[in-house]
């Protein structure tokens, strides 16, 4: 039916290295190219964690030249995702946190594993960062205002029953359910002709990816000065060692 399953697979836990991202968005470029799909359904082959975002590897202990780098793979992602003309439905089979979170929201549809280990939201002020203008804007569209003023305060991650009331996600289904549930959603918006799908797909997130594209430079300066502070770096590192202990 035109339809590609895209499984994320950088183990432990999914996280967005630059390798990852990179091969991630030659994928996409190719599906968007490939005239016989119309519909992605994303999910992850690490058992309990859909992605765990961006590689904090790669915004920890680096020299500026490559968080430059490293920003302006995550934007053009991004864009690829945010503004693509096919279908994307996300089977959220696991922990989803910031960039995992990121990634879903970008999607039109999202449908999560009713499992209450496993999290999701846009939580980078637990870990002393700032979530940037257009991930708080993707979130805003999403959940409102209120919602993500609060959610983006407090870095609160969701159990899926709370993300559904708030509308992070936009059905729970039992975990065995994730893929077929994903399939039938697929179905029913693969029913809408593409033409006028996509027309109002991009009048609804034009404004909000225009608003990157016209100011990608500044941002990638942005975040590349922000992350080489040292009190940030410090914060990385107090986050990538509370993660370490977790285990012990
Ligand atoms: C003034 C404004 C300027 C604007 C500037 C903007 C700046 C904004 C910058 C960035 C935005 C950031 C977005 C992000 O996505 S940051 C990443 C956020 N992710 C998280 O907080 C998730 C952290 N991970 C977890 O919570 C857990 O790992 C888990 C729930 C995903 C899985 O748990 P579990 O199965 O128990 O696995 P472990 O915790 O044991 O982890 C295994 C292994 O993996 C490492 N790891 C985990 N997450 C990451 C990650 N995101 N990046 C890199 N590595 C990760 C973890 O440390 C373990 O490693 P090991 O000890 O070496 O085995």
């Amino acid at each position: 039916m035109g339809v590609a399953v895209m499984k994320l697979r950088n183990p432990p836990v999914n996280s967005l290295s630059l390798e990852c991202l990179t091969e991630f968005t030659i994928s996409l470029e190719k599906l968007e190219n490939d005239k016989s799909i119309r519909g992605v359904i994303l999910t992850s082959e690490c058992p309990g964690i859909f992605s765990a975002g961006l590689d904090l590897l790669e915004m920890y202990g680096r020299n500026p030249a490559h968080y430059a780098e490293y920003w302006k793979n995550v934007q053009e992602l991004w864009l690829r995702l945010y503004t693509s003309n096919m279908i994307l439905v996300s089977a959220i089979n696991g922990a989803s946190p910031a960039g995992g979170c990121l990634l879903a929201l970008c999607c039109d549809y999202r449908v999560m594993a009713d499992n209450p280990k496993y999290t999701i939201g846009l939580n980078e002020s637990l870990l002393g960062i700032v979530a940037p203008f257009w991930f708080k804007d993707m979130y805003v569209n999403t959940i409102g205002h209120r919602e993500a003023e609060r959610a983006l305060q407090l870095g609160t991650l969701f159990s899926p029953a709370e993300a559904l009331k708030v509308g992070v996600v936009d059905e729970v289904v039992p975990e065995d359910q994730v893929h077929s549930k994903a399939r039938s959603v697929m179905t029913k918006w693969l029913a809408i002709p593409d033409h006028s799908r996509q027309l109002t797909k991009n009048m609804m997130r034009k404004a909000t990816a225009d608003n990157l594209i016209k100011q990608r430079e500044a941002d990638i300066q942005n975040f590349t000065s922000f992350i080489s502070k040292d009190s940030i770096q410090k914060s990385l590192h107090m986050y990538l060692e509370k993660l370490k202990q977790k285990k012990g």
